[in-house]
């Protein structure tokens, strides 16, 4: 019998690929480091991640080879530069979320959000594939997934890419999630008085 989580010729992100492996719920943080063999960048998370998933938008950072970043998010009181922070710069300031990437290797530790409005304000992004600690929350869906044609995959490709997304358990959705989707219409429809705050 073939195994589907192996061995398919749709590859989405290497930490994916060969299955999704789950997180532990004692798990507590670690320690991102950037891919530079010289003064790598590292930024301290002391929470485990939430929300992770991979994403297709052509925003978040992807590892050479890979058409789908993984993200996930943690208080943003959870995440402290620890070394080499001077190599950090913002990839793009007009973005809602502002991304610190080493100026080094470019690899993006952490995406910060400075807008009190935006209903993920208060959360920072992280890429958990650039600790080596194990445990961290396993991704559970599959986010902006037509995007990737934006970054160039014909879209002849889609519906593989979304059949080895469900065989790997990871729903895409062409948004984020329905209940991310709902949280962020709650906040919109709070602050608008259709719904009572
Ligand atoms: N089609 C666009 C979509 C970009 C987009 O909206 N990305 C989301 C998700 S990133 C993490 O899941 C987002 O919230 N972006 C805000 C930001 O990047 O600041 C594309 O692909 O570019
Ligand atoms: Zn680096
Ligand atoms: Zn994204």
């Amino acid at each position: 019998m073939t195994d589907m989580t192996e061995g398919s010729d749709v590859k989405i992100h290497p930490s994916v690929d060969e299955g999704v492996k789950p997180g532990r719920e004692d798990f507590q943080g670690g320690t991102l480091r950037c891919k530079c063999t010289d003064r790598p960048v590292e930024v301290r998370i002391t929470a485990q991640a939430a929300h992770n998933h991979v994403c297709g938008c052509t925003k978040c950072w992807k590892p050479d080879g890979a058409i789908f970043s993984m993200v996930a998010v943690v208080p943003r009181g959870a995440v402290e530069v620890v070394a080499n922070g001077d190599k950090l710069k913002v990839v793009d300031p007009n973005t809602a979320i502002q991304r610190y990437a080493c100026t080094g290797c470019g690899t993006h530790m952490y995406g910060r959000i400075e807008d009190k409005n935006h209903p993920f304000y208060g959360l920072d992004f992280i890429h958990t594939e650039l600790s080596t600690d194990e445990g961290w929350a396993a991704p559970g869906f599959a986010a902006f997934v037509s995007s990737v044609i934006e970054s160039g995959v014909s879209p002849d490709r889609m519906d593989g890419i979304r059949a080895r997304l469900r065989d790997l358990g990871l729903e895409p959705y062409d948004a984020l999630s329905p209940p991310l989707m709902d949280a962020i219409a709650t906040h919109l429809a709070k602050r608008s008085g259709k719904l009572v705050a």
